[in-house]
């Protein structure tokens, strides 16, 4: 298995690289390539100050490699009765990068690679992007090993019922701490987007809606009253909304406690642990929220690590269908599976799937999985 996820600086010399790597990658700054390394180092360094203000207040550093790590531990241990299986983390911006993740990969000779990025919902920005970056550096070491990418899990039910555990536990806990007739409202908080990479058919808002139906659906609360907003506007253009500061000035007019839920972010950092727990929740002193609560992300819960060894073994029962974003279709509601579980395979995997090939087969034919040139 490799776990995706976007990375974070692991030291204060760290953030202005990893800035500069987020800012010039195509999936995130959409221009002409002759502008994108100029105008990518020009905003990565407009950020470079509140983003080392961020992570000053975490110790210099984000925690998300660590946790990452956490989790890949965990669900190999989850799976490892089952099977004789390896989890990898590769991260998009900062160390380990997809390409020395490849090198590890390789040099373990996998019979098959099941691909899990870390975000449930998918965006072009993150799991489309994670996922060609590790395309390429598979392409530039010449590793070729039959994969499975899980692209889409925002409605995953084991994702669903562990959110929903961890989501009641918290309600459980703001219930108590609040006065019995203060009313409560949960706000699930996903990281915003940019709307122009919404209309152009990216399905994350979409697939955000389906998380939160899906996690309500379980909560056992029924009538608990709930919004959906987005955090982490990063640009000047215009991001999706409602922002999760218009939700909190509206719960301060509406005279309702809040319960902040994370629903695209499956670990802690900077944006939970700093703009959520400490601006967010200043603001809402500010405006007068009568309450202000938040429930943490997953990490390595038990529950929530089941489920994605859940998701590991659907991918190998299901005959490699590879499921990648391809086109900028939306997902067609109807459709319960993934909807884009088609072009990526041939691309992943060099054939058009089917039957499972092991090394010693490939091997035997000369096509075993090449050793990389050295990673840089
Ligand atoms: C145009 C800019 C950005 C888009 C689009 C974007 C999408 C996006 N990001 C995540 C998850 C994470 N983002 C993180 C950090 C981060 N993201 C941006 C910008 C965009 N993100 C910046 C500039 C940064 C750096 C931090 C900062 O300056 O505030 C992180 C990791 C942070 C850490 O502490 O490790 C995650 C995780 C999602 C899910 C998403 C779209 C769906
Ligand atoms: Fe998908
Ligand atoms: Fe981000």
């Amino acid at each position: 298995m490799v776990l995706f996820n976007l990375g974070g600086p692991d030291s204060p010399g760290a953030i202005k690289p990893f800035l500069v790597n987020l800012f010039t990658d195509p999936a995130i700054l959409r221009v002409p390539a002759f502008l994108r390394g100029a105008l990518g180092r020009f905003i990565a360094g407009r950020r470079l100050k509140p983003a080392t203000e961020n992570y000053a207040l975490l110790g210099g550093r984000s925690p998300l490699l660590e946790l990452t790590r956490q989790q890949a531990d965990a669900l190999e241990a989850a799976l490892s009765g089952e099977f004789e299986a390896r989890c990898f983390v590769a991260m998009r911006y900062w160390h380990p990068f997809s390409a020395e993740t490849v090198a590890e990969v390789a040099a373990w000779e996998p019979d098959e690679a099941v691909l899990l990025p870390l975000y449930p919902q998918y965006s072009t920005t993150t799991t489309g992007s994670s996922l060609d970056d590790w395309q390429a550096a598979c392409a530039a070491a010449g590793l070729r090993v039959p994969a499975t990418a899980l692209c889409c899990w925002h409605s995953d039910p084991g994702f669903a019922a562990s959110t929903a555990a961890i989501l009641r536990r918290a309600w459980e806990a703001a219930r108590e701490a609040l006065a019995p007739d203060v009313p409560l409202r949960i706000l699930f908080s996903a990281h915003g987007l940019p709307e122009s990479i919404v209309k152009r058919g990216d399905p994350y808002q979409w697939q955000v809606e389906r998380s939160v139906e899906a996690v309500m659906a379980r909560l056992g609360l029924p009538g608990a009253e709930h919004r959906v907003c987005y955090q982490s506007r990063a640009t000047p253009q215009t991001w999706i909304g409602p922002s999760t500061e218009e939700a909190i000035g509206q719960a301060a007019r509406d005279r309702v406690a809040v319960l902040v839920c994370p629903i695209a972010f499956v670990s802690e950092h900077s944006e939970t642990l700093v703009e959520l727990d400490m601006e967010y929740r200043d603001l809402a002193d500010k405006e007068g929220v009568p309450g202000y609560f938040r429930v943490p992300a997953q990490n390595a819960d038990p529950d929530f690590i089941a489920a994605l060894a859940g998701l590991v073994r659907q991918a190998r029962d299901s005959g490699r269908r590879l499921c990648s974003w391809a086109g900028g279709r939306q997902c067609p509601k109807a459709q319960s599976d993934c909807p884009h579980a088609r072009a990526a395979q041939a691309s992943l995997t060099g054939s058009p799937g089917g039957r499972r090939e092991t090394v010693p087969a490939r091997r035997a034919r000369g096509a075993g999985i090449d050793r990389p040139a050295r990673v840089q």
